[in-house]
């Protein structure tokens, strides 16, 4: 309780500190597996074709497009290609290998007919119809040329991309490391779940909401649980793990009360708290203690929600090198009124219909409403001036998926 009065500052300015903060993760070459969702740091440049050689892009024979111009035609069949076979052997005028898709074009043939256009055979086949020249035959580097960047740096690395990355030959690529978030939540009050709860206790949430939100947002939590509200355990917690992460984020502590134990352990230690103009999430800290960027987030489970959305995961998107690292922002007409405190920023939570364009309130602005909270799909910021607004009237959505 000796601490200095907080200040209130703006939501843009916390958010703007909290990313400066946190920094961005060094660049290091991740296995293909580990990346999805990753940021690329460099051109990824292609050492070989793709296709890498001339190969079927059916189950056939391949033949001279001039032998068949006259089908129906038998032709010999001088032996198989399927996929992966390497040892090529050449195509002799007036012969067919029988060919499956992806396996190289020998020598020799200038087209594929495909096998329902045959009797099969493997002899002799007889073809019935006749190709052009170059028929279902997919040519080496049509899709990729060599020496060409096929990937961007400051590309989003999604199934596409890695599939990419993969078929020109790359075992790891160069990203920004994910971010390693040590999650602590305070509260003596705070119980396990799947233990008995005595009157004035609760079972524990917020720890495992913002790990999921930290894993959601591409980066690893280590969940510590929850200690009680008594500095030294707070400081034994913190401290043992404090080497291991970029970032350490605790709920509850922060308020003007007594037992306000994160506070009581950090303000003086390097994190400043102060009032944010917003609601919920109010109280906040943010600082570093013993060199490690350190945020604080209101235990209030509806606050630490959602100062998690609009601080802590676009500094933690930001950190893997994310352009965007926000929410997209979308425009939808409110079903009903909403009222909000003026002078500062509301987040309420919200269905949002895009077919519809609007977007339904679910229920009130109360930051400990938990079962609204699941029901939520998003959102709905209410500007700073703006006390009242109606029904019809278009507000900024930003969609929590997924
Ligand atoms: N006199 C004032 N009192 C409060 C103020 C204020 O300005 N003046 N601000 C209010 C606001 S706004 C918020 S938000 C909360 C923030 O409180 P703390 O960060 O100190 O959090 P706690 O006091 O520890 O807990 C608040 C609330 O949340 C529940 N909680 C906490 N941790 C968890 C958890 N891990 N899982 C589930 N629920 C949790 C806790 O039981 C309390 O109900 O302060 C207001 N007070
Ligand atoms: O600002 Mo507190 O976060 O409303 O409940
Ligand atoms: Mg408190």
């Amino acid at each position: 309780m000796a601490n200095p009065a907080p200040r209130m500052i703006g939501v843009d300015e916390h958010l703007a500190a909290v990313v400066e903060l946190v920094g961005v993760t060094p660049v290091a070459e991740l296995p293909l597996a580990d990346c999805l969702g990753l940021v690329l740091a460099r051109d990824l440049v292609s050492a070989i074709a793709l296709p890498p050689f001339d190969n079927s892009a059916m189950d056939g024979y391949a033949v001279r497009a001039a032998d068949v111009a006259d089908a129906p035609v038998e032709l010999p069949v001088a032996g198989d290609i399927p996929a992966g076979r390497v040892d090529l052997p050449e195509l002799a005028h007036g012969t067919a290998l029988r060919i499956m898709t992806g396996a190289p074009v020998p020598p020799g043939a200038d087209a594929v007919v495909q096998v329902e256009l045959t009797d099969g055979g493997t002899e002799r086949v007889l073809v019935h119809g006749d190709v052009p020249e170059g028929a279902h035959i997919r040519r080496a580097g049509e899709d990729v040329r060599p020496g060409s960047v096929v990937l961007r740096a400051g590309a989003e690395l999604g199934a596409a991309q890695l599939g990419l990355a993969a078929a020109v030959g790359a075992a790891v690529l160069p990203v920004r490391r994910r971010p390693r978030v040590l999650v602590l939540s305070t509260g003596s009050e705070l119980v396990e779940p799947g233990t008995p709860l005595l009157h004035g206790q609760i079972y524990e949430s917020n720890g495992v909401m913002l790990a999921a939100a930290v894993t959601a947002a591409g980066a690893l939590p280590t969940l510590l649980r929850f200690v009680p509200d008594d500095v030294a355990a707070f400081h034994a917690a913190l401290d043992e793990h404090l080497s291991t992460v970029d970032l350490v984020l605790t709920s509850g502590g922060v308020s003007a009360g007594a037992y306000e134990v994160v506070k009581d352990a950090l303000a003086g230690n390097g994190v400043e708290f102060r009032k944010v103009a917003m609601q919920p999430g109010m109280p906040q800290g943010a600082g570093r203690y013993r060199g490690v960027p350190v945020v604080t987030l209101p235990g209030n489970p509806v606050s630490a929600q959602v100062s998690f959305e609009v601080f802590v995961r676009p500094a933690l998107r930001a950190a893997m090198g994310h352009r965007s690292p926000g929410r997209p922002r979308l425009s939808a007409r409110l079903t009903e009124p909403v009222r909000s405190p003026a002078g500062r920023r509301q987040f309420r939570r919200g269905v949002h219909d895009p077919v519809a364009g609007t977007v339904s309130p679910v229920g009130g602005p109360g930051s400990h409403l938990l079962g609204a909270l699941a029901l939520a799909d998003c959102l709905i910021e209410v500007p700073e001036p703006l006390a009242e607004l109606a029904a019809g009237d278009l507000v900024t959505v930003l969609p929590l998926a997924p």
